[in-house]
């Protein structure tokens, strides 16, 4: 854009003080399917993916040159480099459009880093959906879920939030028929878990039990849960393949998954390829009774509650 499609006068230039900040939940999977490895190197995968109430937000400002800094949960283990998938983003949008990346991105995380619950893939998407507003790109939403989908597994949910039916390698996404509200705690551990080492863990766990890996599929009981806003069903029709691989790599979850029910949780989980473990209870004051003893669990570094399901990427 040339100055002179600015308005006259003496005030700076709106496409340097410009800034848009968006909002992105994290995600857990209420059942995660994992099917045969695929040639690609990806599994093929059945998932539900449900958005929580915790959040990454992305401010995007107008700049000279692509430039990221981030705060909160997690900083110190962020890239701040071209490897980091914000930064990835900012470059496939402005390529596609033919632009130059001219953005500052800041991060300012609520999601654990290598928790299990996509926080690098909210922050992809909400730099997807950040930009594609401060540059008035106006791209349409399939066309910023093709993009999503190049840039990871999980970031394509991300733009939609709510809860979703993820297959092929969780990238295509359908709607799932949910109702009510779900009252979630969520146990972060001391140290991340690198999610292709869990499912390189699973792989490894499959053939040397020279397991038939099956078609991967959701079970109709969760589905059904879904539909009736049944927490108690819910809880009892959770189930995660990659709970086995993480627990074997980090068998102190174990640990925080006993915590979790014997503190009475409806639904143990863990979140994705974990370490962050999530449970499900039946209501706010029972959520405080479990976040209260996973508190006291050694193999706990913090404690979340969030509802589900959130809204996807938005723009604040
Ligand atoms: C575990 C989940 O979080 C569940 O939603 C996702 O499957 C992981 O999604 P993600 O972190 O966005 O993953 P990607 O960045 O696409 O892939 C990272 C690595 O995870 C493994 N991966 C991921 C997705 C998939 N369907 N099969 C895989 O085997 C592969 O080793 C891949 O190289
Ligand atoms: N924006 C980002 N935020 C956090 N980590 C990032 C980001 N971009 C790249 N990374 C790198 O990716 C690794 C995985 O981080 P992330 O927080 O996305 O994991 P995750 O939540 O377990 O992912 P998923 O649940 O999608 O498998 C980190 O260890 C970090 O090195």
């Amino acid at each position: 854009m040339t100055a002179a499609a600015f308005p006259p006068g003496d005030g700076p230039r709106p496409d340097q003080t410009q800034s848009v900040t968006v909002r992105v939940p994290a995600k857990v999977n209420l059942a995660l399917s994992v099917g045969p490895l695929r040639p690609d190197g990806y599994h093929d995968l059945a998932t539900v993916f449900h958005a929580v109430g915790l959040y990454d937000e992305v401010t995007a400002t107008a700049a000279d040159t692509l430039a990221l800094t981030c705060e909160g949960e997690g900083q110190a283990d962020v890239p701040l480099d071209a490897t980091n998938l914000a930064w990835r983003a900012a470059e496939l949008l402005a390529r596609t459009v033919g632009r130059t990346p001219d953005v500052r991105l800041h991060l300012t995380k609520g999601i654990p880093v290598a928790g299990g619950m996509a926080g690098g893939s909210a922050d992809a998407a909400g730099t997807l959906v950040a930009c594609d507003a401060l540059w008035g790109t106006g791209l349409p939403r399939e066309e910023l879920h093709a993009l999503a989908a190049q840039l990871g597994s999980d970031v394509p949910f991300a733009l939609y939030g709510g809860t979703a039916m993820g297959t092929g390698r969780g990238e295509q996404i359908t709607p799932v028929l949910a109702r009510g509200e779900f009252h979630w705690v969520f146990a972060f551990a001391h140290e991340g878990l690198s999610t292709p080492a869990v499912f390189r863990e699973l792989d490894r766990q499959r053939a040397t039990a020279k397991e038939e890996v099956a078609a991967s599929g959701v079970d109709a009981e969760l589905l059904r849960a879904l539909r009736a806003g049944d927490s108690t069903l819910l809880g009892a029709a959770l189930r995660n393949d990659l709970t086995r691989p993480a627990v074997s790599l980090r068998p102190d979850l174990q640990a925080t998954l006993l915590a979790g029910r014997d503190a009475g949780a409806i639904g143990t989980l863990l979140s994705g390829s974990g370490p962050t473990c999530a449970f499900l209870a039946a209501d706010a004051v029972r959520a405080a009774t479990v976040a209260a003893a996973l508190e006291a669990a050694p193999s706990v570094r913090a404690v979340r509650r969030a509802l589900g399901p959130a809204v996807g990427a938005h723009v604040l």
